[in-house]
């Protein structure tokens, strides 16, 4: 799988890039990550602005449309396939396990980092993303939740987590409503609190309902809105 993250601001990436499983994965060539530096369209000025002051008046600054779109244009020229563009947004569709398993079923996503108050309309009018959010807040910029987007799908891709680290039983995976039941390793006491007996007795029939108590419970307590059908 590709990713090309369209940003001003492509170092943001870097390090998060080699760390950790998203980091393995890209050494397994397992993913792809292209950031591609929004100021590289810019006009050839010697300050390479690419925003500008909203018409109508208002407050900040919009990334103008001409760079943007000339850099996405020229981005998928690269590749024999157009990748489906997302658009990091407050105003977007909320972001969740049941999208991000749908982006991991995706040969490449192009993702839109915004800054400032956002883009022209007309880059959303000409390149017409998907518009996506990844929580009611509002970020400095579309990176971090470009690298929420990333995280998620990354790690639904066949290979990256190994078979003893599947995904199959966490939280809202795969139509999952239930949040995950508590986990435990060694030591099997600690300041007192002790591992489950459960957990040890080598039932795995106890242990299977003992999580699946665990999670309706949990979920009941936290996230009652889990449990209403849709
Ligand atoms: N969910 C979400 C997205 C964002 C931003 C994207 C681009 C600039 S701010 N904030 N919150």
């Amino acid at each position: 799988m590709r990713f090309d993250i369209v940003t001003l601001f492509p170092a943001i990436f870097e390090g998060y890039m080699t760390q950790g499983l998203l980091g393995k994965a890209i050494q397994r060539e397992l993913v792809q990550i292209h950031q591609h530096d929004l100021r590289d369209w810019a006009p050839q000025t010697t300050h390479k602005p690419v925003d500008d002051k909203p018409f109508g008046g208002g407050p900040g600054m919009l990334i103008q449309v001409e760079p943007t779109v000339n850099c996405v244009e020229a981005v998928e020229k690269k590749a024999d396939q157009s990748a489906r563009r997302i658009l990091l947004t407050p105003q977007g569709k909320r972001f969740d396990q049941r999208m991000a398993e749908d982006f991991a079923t995706s040969g490449r996503l192009m993702l839109l980092c915004g800054r400032y108050e956002g883009f022209d309309q007309r880059v959303t009018d000409i390149l017409e993303p998907e518009e996506v959010s990844i929580g009611d807040f509002v970020l400095n910029g579309g990176e971090v939740a470009a690298m929420v987007i990333v995280d998620a799908v990354v790690r639904l891709l066949p290979g990256v987590l190994g078979d003893e680290n599947s995904s199959i039983d966490d939280s809202f995976s795969r139509g999952n409503r239930l949040l995950e039941f508590p986990q435990y390793t060694r030591p099997r006491e600690f300041r007192g609190h002790a591992v489950p007996d459960v957990l040890t007795s080598g039932d795995h029939k106890a242990i299977a309902a003992w999580r699946e108590q665990q999670s309706l419970q949990r979920t009941k307590q936290r996230r009652s809105d889990l449990l209403r059908d849709e």
